[in-house]
């Protein structure tokens, strides 16, 4: 049988059933969602991350292109209680280490006591404890990934909607799920997404009505140029923001992020409204968070567990940012009004740009 090792911040190596070859390296982190296994693969966010699926059975409706949220898999490598076939084939025709039959339980309580935690893996018939060992020495902190989006992003930019007629907007692509694009576009935007360290100038070309700062992965602090767009257009130009997206402009307007103890990644979070004292589920994935909106912003929701900020809006300035994922890919579908929202920040300023001359 093909050897499987996983060694853990601290040098505790477990060993599971090797399910895809290879070695690898990242921050280990687990998600709860028992849904949604093709969207996490792909999601950008995972970038540098080991990803543990704490559901027992991660492949029962197998793989289908249309769920992905990007054109490859991010997480470094895949822990979980059982890969199916399907997941395991497509795991291993993508070169991302993977390995089942391992305690899931035992590695979540460790995150959850320790926080989310250097990781190496090795994978193989001839690996053995000491290359895990290995690849884990050689791991970074999220943190210094400094240039994180220059691996997810685009490279030059691209239209989507060109046809349609309502908003433009301009989404800066700091890894950002196809979901969020999908979202706007069926709504009638005609959306330009710019590379994550696109200029003021290239801004200024799309003239945009809404400057929409995506997901992503990493630490926030580390995405300066996406940060000084925000503080350069608030003024003029709505702000829109999700994930990354809300710490980066919490960033931009004086406020500051710092990195959770082992974050929230799972598809049944609970998010309370503070106005409407509704709560909502929803999808999310983040290690990082606001910690104080500063003056400039004002926290609108809080995640029901731990009261850390879902939602933020502008207090001076149009903005609307969620720290959860209102696409809903894979759902749940509670948040999509999230959408409708920030194309109306485009709309109100349309109308009010208007003279009244009479
Ligand atoms: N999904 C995201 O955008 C993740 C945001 C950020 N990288 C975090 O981990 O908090």
């Amino acid at each position: 049988m093909t050897e499987a090792y996983v060694a853990l911040e601290g040098g505790h190596v477990i060993e599971g059933r090797g399910r895809a070859p290879g070695t690898a390296r990242g921050e280990l982190v687990f998600t709860t969602a028992y849904t949604g296994y093709e969207e996490s693969l792909t999601d950008p966010s995972y970038e540098e991350q080991i990803l543990t699926f704490s559901y027992p059975l991660i492949g029962n409706y197998g793989v289908r292109e249309e769920r992905f949220e990007d054109d490859r898999i991010h997480p470094r490598a895949v822990l979980a209680k059982e890969l199916t076939e399907d997941v395991a084939e497509w795991l291993e025709a993508e070169g991302v280490p993977a390995v089942d039959h391992l305690d899931t339980r035992e590695v979540v309580t460790d995150i959850r006591d320790e926080g989310a935690m250097k990781c190496g893996i090795a994978v193989g018939d001839d690996v053995t404890e000491d290359d895990a060992l290995e690849q884990l020495e050689q791991c970074k902190g999220m943190s210094e990934h400094t240039d994180i989006g220059a691996q997810v992003s685009v490279d030059e930019p691209e239209v989507y909607g060109a046809d349609n007629d309502g908003e433009t907007v301009a989404l800066v692509d700091c890894g950002a799920k196809g979901s969020i694009v999908d979202s706007l576009v069926a709504r009638n935007a005609e959306v330009h997404v710019l590379p994550y360290d696109a200029s003021v100038a290239d801004v200024e070309a799309v003239s945009p009505d809404i400057l929409f700062i995506s997901n992503g992965p990493g630490d926030p602090t580390n995405y300066q140029q996406a940060i000084s767009l925000v503080e350069e257009f608030v003024a003029d130009t709505p702000v829109a923001g999700i994930c990354l997206g809300q710490q980066i402009v919490a960033e931009a307007l004086g406020g500051t992020t710092e990195k959770m103890t082992f974050g929230h990644r799972g598809v049944n979070q609970p998010v309370l409204d503070l106005e409407s004292g509704k709560v909502v589920m929803t999808t999310q994935n983040h290690g990082y968070t606001v910690a104080d909106p500063g003056e400039h912003l004002e926290i609108t929701q809080i995640n029901v567990n731990d009261d850390t900020p879902e939602g933020i809006d502008g207090v001076d300035y149009d903005v609307i940012t969620r720290q959860y994922h209102p696409e809903a890919n894979p759902g749940p579908e509670d948040t999509l009004d999230f959408f409708d929202d920030v194309l109306a920040m485009g709309d109100t300023r349309a109308t009010t740009a208007v003279p009244a001359d009479d």
